[in-house]
Order: structure tokens, then C-alpha cells, then sequence
């Protein structure tokens, strides 16, 4: 059997992947709103026995139509995979979002894509789902195109949280925009966590006793800039607790765009040029300019202690969460 696939919807699929249930949508944050979405293609492709696939828009549609307002991707395609892969799907399969490909018609969409390239037997979607030029196919279109060309079609309604507001991918991007990583966390179902190439800096950490793996971050992440209790896994899968900054370090620097630094505990080793993930566990403190770097060193000790105590005591949000962070 193979594992996870990762594809573009450029031409028909392999056919061990057709004759699927496919999840449509763009699933950005894979959130427990999505999650309710993707749980019923899982389950509906479990009882008719055949692969469970998502299909997505690549770049993010709102990129396209919106290209001079930043947008905050949560999950990035390599990270939307794993998580999909987690979660039991068989393959990502993203169509090229391009302005010809938002006029195709909601029909040409049906027989394009669901048919000819995906080879659907079954399509599961949110409430909300519109598709085709000028959103011409919602929910009710997609039923009855389904029963034209003979795929059956699950609608999943609204997914809310605790406080019965609907859980979106916006609510999200605005928590973590605020730091607060544990209200994110309750929302996606997981820990939010990011994944990088690990660059070299100016090498002054390790002089200071905190060395720390830096990476970089897409310049729309508005995530809260400052000190954060994490979990670093590295790309062997080992997973390490540790406290990282997000910020421009305006102590020795103050320039350029923020960074992701992680102080790794109880490890010593090169990192360099590996892809690691960084999970986010809790909000410490916002950056702050210290005199020197004697001040600097006595609070990067406090924020250790702090992280290292965070840590001691948190537990799996769910299996995903499990997955992903622990
Ligand atoms: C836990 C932690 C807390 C930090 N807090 C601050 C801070 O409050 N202000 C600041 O200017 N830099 C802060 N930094 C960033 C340090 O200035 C930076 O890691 C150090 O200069 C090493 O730089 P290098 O990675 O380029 O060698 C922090 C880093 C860590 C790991
Ligand atoms: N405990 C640790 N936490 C983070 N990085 C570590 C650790 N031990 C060793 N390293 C390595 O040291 C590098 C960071 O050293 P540092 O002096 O801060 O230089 P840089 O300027 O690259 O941040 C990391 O990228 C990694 O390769």
C-alpha cells in the first residue's frame, strides 16, 4: 500500500485513488470546523470502502481575488498534508487556483474536476461551499449535480464551539494575531504549530548560553510577536520542549522581519537546514529592549523556568493534538 499522497489536480488521478469520497474545500487551519467536514468523508468512504481524498485550492482563492490584502495561510501545503495524512486521508490533491480557473462554470467544475480528473463517487462539503464562476454552484447545485452525473453528496453544517459561535479560520488567524495560543489551540483542536527550514544567524546565542534554532516564517504570519512556551519536533520526529522568540530582538537588532527562535531544551546539536516544526503551548511575555545583553541572559533564564513549568503539565487536546504535539 502506499502512503499519503500530495498531488495537483493536472491531470486524472492514479487508480487506486479513484472512485473516492472527496472532501471539497480549502481547509485552511484544518480547524474542528473542518474537522466535523473531513470526519464524515473519512467515515463515508470507511462504509463504501474506497480512498478518502481532500481537494483543495492552491494558492488560497482569497490570494487570488484579494492579491493586494496580506492573508495569514494557517496551514501551508506541507503542514495541511501532514495533518491530512494524520486524520487518515489517502491523498491532498490541490487544483491550481488561477482567475481562469475561478471562470470555469459550476458545471465545468463538476465535470472537469469531479469527474474527469478526481473520478468522484461520493463529495462532502461544508454549508457553505460555493464553487464556479461567480459562486454559481452552492449546496443545493451540488446535490443536483450529483444526481445527474451520479456521486452522491454529503453537507455538513455549521461546526461551533463551546460558546456556539461558528469556529473560523478568521476567529483563528485573529487569536493568534493577539498571542493567544491556547484559544487558537481550542479552535483548531491542536496546538498551532509551524513548520520551517531551521538558517544560520549571527551565532551570538550560543555565546550567550542560549543557542537557538532560527527560522523564518511567511511574511503574512501576523502571529503575536514575543516569548512562547513550544514544542520542537525535529525532522527524525524527535520532539523536544523549548522557548522561542518571534520578534525582531530589539536588543541586538531591530531590523528586517521578525524571526522564530528556539531555544531547545536539554539538547545540543546541529540544526542547521533541517525543516522542524515549532508548536505553540502558551504566551509568555511580549519582547522587551534590554540595556545589555547581562539583562537579556537573566530573563531568557526566567522564560526557560517559566516554559519548562507550562510544559510539565500539559495534555493531548486530542489525537491529532497527540500527533502533532506529544
Ligand atoms: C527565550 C528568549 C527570549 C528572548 N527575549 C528577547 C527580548 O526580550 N528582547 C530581545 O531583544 N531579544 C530577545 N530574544 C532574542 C535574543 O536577542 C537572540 O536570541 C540572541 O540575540 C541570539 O541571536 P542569534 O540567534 O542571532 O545568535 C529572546 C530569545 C529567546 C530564546
Ligand atoms: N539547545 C539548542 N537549541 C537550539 N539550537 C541549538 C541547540 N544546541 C545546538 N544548537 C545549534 O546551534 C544553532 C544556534 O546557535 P546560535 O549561536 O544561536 O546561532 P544562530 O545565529 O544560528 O542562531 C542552531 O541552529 C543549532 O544548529
Amino acid at each position: 500500500m502506499v502512503g499519503f499522497q500530495h498531488l495537483t489536480a493536472t491531470a486524472p488521478l492514479p487508480a487506486d485513488l479513484r472512485d473516492g469520497v472527496v472532501a471539497i474545500g480549502n481547509f485552511d487551519g484544518v480547524h474542528r470546523g473542518h474537522q466535523a467536514v473531513l470526519e464524515r468523508a473519512l467515515a463515508e468512504a470507511v462504509r463504501r470502502e474506497v480512498p478518502a481524498l481532500v481537494l483543495s485550492f492552491e494558492p488560497h482563492p482569497r490570494k487570488v481575488f484579494r492579491p493586494d490584502m496580506p492573508l495569514f495561510v494557517l496551514t501551508p501545503p506541507p503542514m495541511k498534508a501532514r495533518l491530512l495524512s494524520l486524520l487518515g486521508f489517502a491523498a491532498l490533491v490541490e487544483q491550481p487556483f488561477t482567475r481562469d480557473f475561478a471562470a470555469l462554470s459550476a458545471e465545468a467544475f463538476v465535470t472537469d474536476v469531479l469527474e474527469r480528473t478526481l473520478g468522484i463517487t461520493h463529495a462532502v462539503t461544508g454549508f457553505d461551499f460555493h464553487f464556479g464562476k461567480d459562486r454559481q454552484g452552492g449546496p443545493a447545485y451540488l446535490m443536483a449535480a450529483g444526481e445527474r452525473h451520479g456521486f452522491g453528496v454529503t453537507l455538513v453544517d455549521a461546526f461551533r464551539d463551546e460558546g456556539a459561535e461558528v469556529v473560523s479560520s478568521s476567529r483563528i488567524r485573529a487569536l493568534l494575531c493577539d498571542g493567544e495560543v491556547v484559544e487558537a489551540a481550542g479552535l483548531l483542536g491542536y496546538r498551532f504549530t509551524v513548520e520551517a527550514e531551521v538558517i544560520g544567524g549571527q551565532q551570538l546565542g550560543r555565546t550567550l548560553g542560549f543557542p537557538t534554532a532560527n527560522m523564518r516564517l511567511s511574511p503574512e504570519a501576523t502571529l503575536k510577536e514575543g516569548i512562547y512556551a513550544v514544542r520542537f519536533r525535529r525532522a527524525d520526529g524527535t520532539l523536544h520542549d523549548g522557548v522561542a522568540s518571534f520578534g525582531r530582538r530589539p536588543t541586538v537588532d531591530d531590523n528586517g522581519a521578525p524571526l522564530l527562535e528556539t531555544f531547545v531544551f536539554d539538547f545540543s546539536g546541529d540544526l542547521y537546514g533541517e525543516t522542524c516544526e515549532v508548536s505553540f503551548f502558551g504566551f509568555l511575555r511580549s519582547e522587551i529592549k534590554f540595556d545589555g545583553l547581562d539583562a537579556l541572559v537573566v530573563q531568557m533564564r526566567r522564560d526557560e523556568a517559566e516554559a519548562r513549568a507550562l510544559l510539565a503539565g500539559v495534555k493531548p487536546l486530542s489525537q491529532l493534538d497527540a500527533a502533532i504535539a506529544f
